[in-house]
């Protein structure tokens, strides 16, 4: 649960604005958020970390007393945008001197976020919070052309990791609930239904303690009625204070968080349909207003909020099921139809586009799933069975690829895996994480365990053995198919002896030195130089994003890889002489080296089989290394 409250530090927090928070802009924000991992924190931080950290001068802006926003009010047809277009965010004071706490009942992950190392691995994301938490130095930059260096001043921390929650929920003037909403395992609605007793929980604690005025957002995603769930309760511990609450969901993807938060889609901010719900969406406005553009907020009531994020996760996967059940044609008609090829002839096409038409063994992770369940749930609740039988099929395909692979393990194997070693290249549920939640590969395993292979070797180049061994415990398999799979911590302790190796992570190490492509993702986010180097000369007062861009301007003059081309990141505070993570990267990165491919076909066995389940290998390069080569969606196969 995130809670951004009032800045205590700025001092600028009057108990008659906090009273007020949910009429008017408040002059600073301390935003709390319960939960610190996966996206909750990032998202919370992100809220933080690309404002200005200078005191706030500027007058609170117009509340529901400003005879020019009443003027503009929607009255009875609910409509926000008039009210969003009465209101200028970025001259709102809540966009700056924002104090976020991020709260979290989990004390070891509270540690994590305090540490060296964090709990999640995110390209870019200790830099962000070691700025914000830690704070950061004084620093001058001459730049080429500039007569004066550029002197930026130090940031004061405003980013705080505790199990505080009561504490962080009290001073907070937003109160982002970002708790976990698994499916239920037990009970009504067992396998479909979404459990919120997380969300039950946090809510409880925050309508013991929140001030009055403060802002809930429900950040999690939820069932369709959450919002109300969670107004009932609040009313029902504080009958007599009235609170708005706010469904914000989060779009981010794994993988590329920092950048999904830089650079969002959209944000999307439900609120109820009435005065105070505007201005509660327009606070919450101001604050994203900060470093997202308005054109890219959009203002919807709450239940179409809540929908939103189901749908948009459901369609997403229907797009990757659909070219899985393509890929399973191309597989089936022979005569070289190629999966890849009709994603790019078809992606093509403006009203389809290009993304997530990617075919491979299926989707995985924490989010999809679930949460198509949970549309379907609903549908079923509204007796709309035939349309949650249509959600329901996008898991159905998503199995039938999944199973279909490891099927197909086992025929080229000649029916039986018995005495061999397989290799399993990947375990996350996608490149650039370290999350293992729900990944295909343990499902693979599952079914590749049942044939009682000699051994199941398993390496990922981002995750830790202890997660993925989790995983596998967690998974119903017998003791003696459990002490089959060993987890390596090298690409060549995996595919040693093995007899075939199945890539289940598009991880880029895995596509091969010698196959040329390895930098093929590399850069995919280099911005031109200067980019976002908002005010120019001598003492501009940048913002974060300003920041950045000189950052890339200087890392480019000094031609030379640096976290801080500027020199402003404080130390990190040294790790106990036993840290366990140290030995491994900072994001819990093992092994960044890439496949050598010869190399590996000198140290596997005949028949040296390389399913890819991710498309990611040249398969005609492998096989003149000796491979036999079955890929996804390949209607021919190279063996
Ligand atoms: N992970 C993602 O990429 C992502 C993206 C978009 C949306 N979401 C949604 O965000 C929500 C959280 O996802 P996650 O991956 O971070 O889950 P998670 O299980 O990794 O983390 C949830 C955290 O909530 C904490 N928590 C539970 N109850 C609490 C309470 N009362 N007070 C304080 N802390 C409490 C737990 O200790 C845990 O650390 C889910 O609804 C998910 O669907 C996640
Ligand atoms: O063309 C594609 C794209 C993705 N995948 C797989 O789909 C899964 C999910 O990938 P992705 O959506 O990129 O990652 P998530 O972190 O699960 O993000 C999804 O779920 C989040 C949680 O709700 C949302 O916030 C994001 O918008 C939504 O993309 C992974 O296993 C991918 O390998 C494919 O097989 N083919």
């Amino acid at each position: 649960m995130d809670n951004f409250r009032q800045s205590q530090q700025s001092g600028s927090v009057t108990p008659s604005m906090r009273g007020h928070l949910n009429r008017s802009f408040p002059s600073s924000q301390s935003i709390a958020s319960t939960a610190s991992p996966g996206m909750s924190t990032p998202n919370s931080w992100s809220a933080n970390e690309w404002l200005r950290g200078t005191p706030d001068t500027s007058p609170p802006s117009s509340g529901v007393g400003s005879p020019e926003l009443k003027a503009k009010l929607p009255s009875e047809d609910g409509s926000v945008s008039p009210v969003e277009e009465s209101i200028d965010p970025t001259s709102g004071p809540a966009a700056k001197n924002i104090l976020v706490n991020v709260v979290d009942l989990n004390e070891q992950r509270v540690a994590a976020w305090n540490s060296a190392h964090l709990p999640i691995h995110e390209d870019g994301l200790l830099k962000v919070v070691r700025v914000a938490r830690d704070g950061t130095l004084d620093t001058a930059v001459s730049l080429p052309g500039l007569a004066h260096p550029i002197e930026l001043k130090a940031r004061q921390p405003n980013l705080v990791f505790s199990t505080n929650v009561v504490e962080a929920i009290a001073e907070a003037d937003i109160i982002f609930i970002c708790v976990n909403t698994p499916t239920k395992m037990q009970g009504l609605g067992a396998g479909s239904m979404a459990d919120v007793s997380a969300v039950e929980g946090a809510t409880r604690t925050v309508a013991k303690h929140a001030r009055e005025g403060a802002i809930i957002v429900e950040k999690s995603t939820v069932p369709c009625g959450t919002a109300r769930m969670i107004q009932d309760i609040l009313r029902h511990y504080r009958p007599d204070t009235s609170f708005e609450v706010l469904s914000n969901p989060e779009f981010l993807a794994e993988g590329t968080a920092v950048e999904n938060l830089m650079h969002p889609d959209r944000i999307l901010i439900g609120s109820s349909r009435s005065l105070a719900g505007f201005q509660a969406a327009a606070v919450l406005k101001d604050v994203y207003a900060a470093w997202v553009p308005t054109r890219r907020i959009v203002t919807v009531n709450t239940f179409s909020s809540e929908l939103a994020k189901l749908v948009a996760n459901t369609m997403l996967a229907q797009r990757i099921s659909s070219i899985n059940a393509v890929s399973a044609m191309c597989e089936e008609i022979g005569l070289g139809a190629d999966v890849d090829d009709v994603s790019l002839a078809i992606g093509k096409d403006m009203r389809l586009g290009p993304k997530f038409l990617q075919a491979g063994v299926g989707f995985g992770g924490s989010c999809f799933e679930k949460d198509i369940l949970n549309l379907a749930y609903l549908a079923r609740e509204l007796h709309l069975d035939v349309v949650a039988e249509y959600w329901l099929a996008v898991l159905k395909i998503n199995e039938d690829q999944r199973q279909r692979f490891a099927r197909n393990v086992v025929r080229e194997l000649n029916g039986s895996l018995r005495g061999k070693k397989i290799a399993v290249l990947g375990f996350a549920f996608k490149d650039g994480t370290n999350d293992t939640r729900n990944s295909i590969a343990v499902h693979i395993i599952k079914d590749l365990a049942s044939e009682m292979p000699r051994e199941i070797a398993v390496f990922d180049p981002g995750c830790a053995a202890a997660d993925i061994l989790e995983e596998i415990q967690g998974i119903g398999l017998s003791p003696a198919q459990v002490e089959r799979v060993k987890i390596c911590s090298s690409w060549r302790e995996c595919v040693q002896g093995a007899s075939a190796a199945c890539i289940l992570t598009q991880w880029k190490q895995f596509r091969g030195r010698q196959l040329g492509n390895l930098g093929a993702t590399a850069g995919k986010s280099a911005k031109p130089a200067g980019h976002g180097l908002a005010a120019d000369g001598p003492g501009a007062d940048l913002t974060e994003m300003g920041i950045m861009g000189l950052e890339r301007r200087t890392r480019q003059e000094a031609s030379a890889p640096s976290d801080d081309p500027l020199g402003r990141l404080r130390p990190l505070i040294p790790c106990p002489a036993d840290c366990s993570h140290c030995g491994i990267g900072a994001g819990g990165m093992q092994d960044q080296e890439a496949v050598d491919w010869v190399e590996a076909a000198g140290m596997m066995q005949e028949p040296r089989w390389v399913f890819d389940g991710r498309n990611v290998v040249d398969h005609i390069e492998l096989q003149g290394l000796g491979f036999r080569v079955r890929g996804i969606g390949k209607g021919f196969h190279a063996s």
